[in-house]
């Protein structure tokens, strides 16, 4: 079959956010992902990765405001919606694996119907549709017993199993894109591994796009084909993750590298990020800030 109208799974242009008194936490950012790839989002804490993705799905802490940019869903401008079409085209498209599985979950409803419903509501299937691809789900994430598990509380399962759980749930809609929101934060380190190998596998078996936000340049390596490295809501390099790791072009990359402990190579010194270079991106940023005219609409 011959592609004859490439659509990106998602365009970020120029992405800029604000707080009430105009203090952005976003900086122009843009991004781009390609259909069935995954990027990466990197960077300390505070950096914006979070509100890239919140951004995308609409769901931004009440007191942020996009002030100039656009974002791009599968080839629709989400900007010119109304919030109704937005939200609803958004559900049809994208889907979370948010971090924390447990605050996720509704603690007070079975897991059943916290997967069957949505498929219904976004999709307008049958429950019994909705709830065989609920099943299917779950056994390709592994669980055992999917009938039980469906009948189960939240907090009758482990962390694991929740996050299992929710990663069900956000391929059950056969979404184009899934932000992946530090969905390895929460849990011990062995479970990550397996969390991780799990995303992997249903993302490259389903084609979806990733958006993966994390602060460990580690998991960027294993998940990821392209990345972008924030700070201070800007991005500060762009390139596949092959580039980033063999000839990283920017200072704060190579201190992120320089600041990850290698577990192949235990011998491998690591160090922080030096706080010479946190000062003095801070100062660009800072005169970028003065310069910038946007964010009056
Ligand atoms: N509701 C809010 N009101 C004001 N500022 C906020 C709000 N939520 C987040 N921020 C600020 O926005 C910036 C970006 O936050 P974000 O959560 O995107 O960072 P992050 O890179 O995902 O970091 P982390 O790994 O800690 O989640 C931070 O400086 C944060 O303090």
């Amino acid at each position: 079959m011959t592609v004859t109208n490439h659509k990106t799974a998602l365009d970020v242009i120029k992405l800029n956010i604000a707080l009430p008194n105009g203090v952005r936490i976003l900086r122009d950012v843009s991004l781009s992902l390609e259909p069935g790839e995954v990027r990466a989002l990197v960077g300390e804490s505070g950096a914006g990765k979070s509100m890239i993705g919140k951004a995308v799905l609409g769901i931004l802490p009440g007191n942020l405001r996009v002030t100039e940019g656009e974002i791009i869903l599968e080839g629709q401008h989400l900007n010119a919606m109304t919030p109704w079409t937005r939200r609803s085209t958004v559900a049809q498209t994208a889907a979370l694996i948010p971090q924390d599985p447990l605050t996720a979950l509704n603690p007070v409803r079975k897991i059943g119907p916290q997967i069957i419903d949505p498929l219904i509501r976004i999709h307008g299937w049958s429950a019994d549709k909705a709830k065989a691809r609920a099943l299917d789900l779950l056994d390709r994430v592994h669980i055992r017993a999917p009938e039980r598990v469906m009948n189960s509380y939240p907090h009758e399962l482990s962390g694991g199993m929740r996050q299992r759980i929710l990663i069900a749930a956000a391929f059950a809609p056969s979404p184009r894109l899934i932000v992946a929101d530090e969905p390895t934060t929460a849990l011990d380190v062995t479970v990550q591994k397996q969390i991780l190998r799990l995303i992997r596998e249903l993302q490259r078996e389903t084609g979806t796009a990733v958006l993966f936000v994390t602060h460990d340049m580690g998991v960027v390596a294993k998940i990821s084909q392209k990345v972008t490295v924030l700070f201070a809501g800007k991005v500060m390099e762009d390139a596949t993750t092959r580039e980033v790791f063999t000839n990283p072009q920017h200072p704060y990359t190579r201190a992120l590298i320089a600041a990850t402990p290698s577990y192949a190579d235990l011998e491998r010194p690591f160090s922080p990020v030096p706080a010479s270079l946190i000062s003095d991106l801070h100062q660009q940023i800072a005169q970028d800030d003065a310069l910038y005219q946007g964010g009056s609409r």
